[in-house]
């Protein structure tokens, strides 16, 4: 993000934000409640485009590109509050994200060219190997509205993931877990991180954000107040005052 302002009317969502993400890192976004956070990855997905300033990735600026466009450069995302095909089974809501990677044209998928099976057959595999690699490959059937709430949101993380995302963009996470869940969860972003992808994680639970980030970046009231590594985060007077007197579980 270079100099990016996002103004909504009179109000100031993000003022002049900078900040990179390195290939291969986790960077923590946090800030208390209305600080930017979600409209900084709506910027960066082109659910918004930035009043001023600009998203660079991998070299070259987002600009005017849709988002179908941003994801197929490689940028994925969760959504705070869960967005899946409630009536199609786990699976279908993974395939569905490959499809954003497919290559067939419109006729080759009409009339079922042996490229096209293939590239079907090709979907499902992987999706099936990302339900289990996000643990709930034994789900693979049911329909996501029929999944625990945690199976839920790590479907979600696995149909972004379908995209093949160079970014994965995860939007609160852990809302709504337990700390066993919540403990797991650290492991499966670690686990996608060791896998060779770089993740932008939004998150309130600051154990997490402290036990799995490798920097993080702090904004309040749309303005970036800090950036470091946990450690330093932790001892910044600016982000402690920014936190005072708002208890984690009020936050979560
Ligand atoms: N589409 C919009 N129209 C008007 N105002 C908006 C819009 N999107 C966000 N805002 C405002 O921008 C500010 C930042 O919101 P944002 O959702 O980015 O905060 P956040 O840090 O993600 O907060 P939270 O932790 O509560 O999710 C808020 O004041 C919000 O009301």
């Amino acid at each position: 993000m270079r100099d990016v302002t996002m103004r909504f009317g009179g109000l100031v969502a993000l003022d002049s934000v900078s900040f990179s993400i390195r290939r291969g890192e986790i960077l923590g976004l946090i800030g208390p409640n209305g600080a930017g956070k979600t409209t900084c990855f709506n910027a960066m997905t082109g659910v918004y485009r930035p009043s001023d300033g600009q998203v660079v990735f991998d070299g070259e600026p987002l600009g005017k590109l849709k988002r179908n466009q941003i994801t197929r450069r490689g940028i994925a995302r969760t959504f705070q509050n869960i967005r899946l095909f409630s009536e199609m089974t786990a699976l279908e809501n993974v395939v569905v994200g490959t499809d954003a990677r497919h290559r067939t044209s419109v006729p080759g998928a009409t009339f079922r060219t042996p490229r096209h099976r293939r590239e079907e057959h090709d979907a499902i595999e992987r999706a099936m190997a990302l339900l289990e690699f996000v643990g709930v490959g034994a789900r693979a059937t049911e329909k996501a509205r029929n999944l625990p709430y945690g199976d839920q949101r790590r479907l979600e993380i696995a149909r972004a993931l379908a995209t093949e995302p160079k970014l994965l963009c995860l939007d609160e996470p852990a809302a709504g877990f337990n700390p066993a869940e919540k403990a797991a969860l650290m492991d499966l972003i670690r686990k996608i991180r060791a896998d060779g992808y770089t993740v932008l994680l939004i998150e309130h639970d600051m154990r997490l954000v402290m036990g799995v980030t490798d920097r993080i970046v702090v904004l309040e009231f749309g303005k970036k107040i800090a950036e470091g590594q946990p450690a330093e985060i932790r001892e910044n007077p600016a982000v402690i005052a920014a936190y005072l007197g708002v208890p984690d579980d009020a936050t979560a």
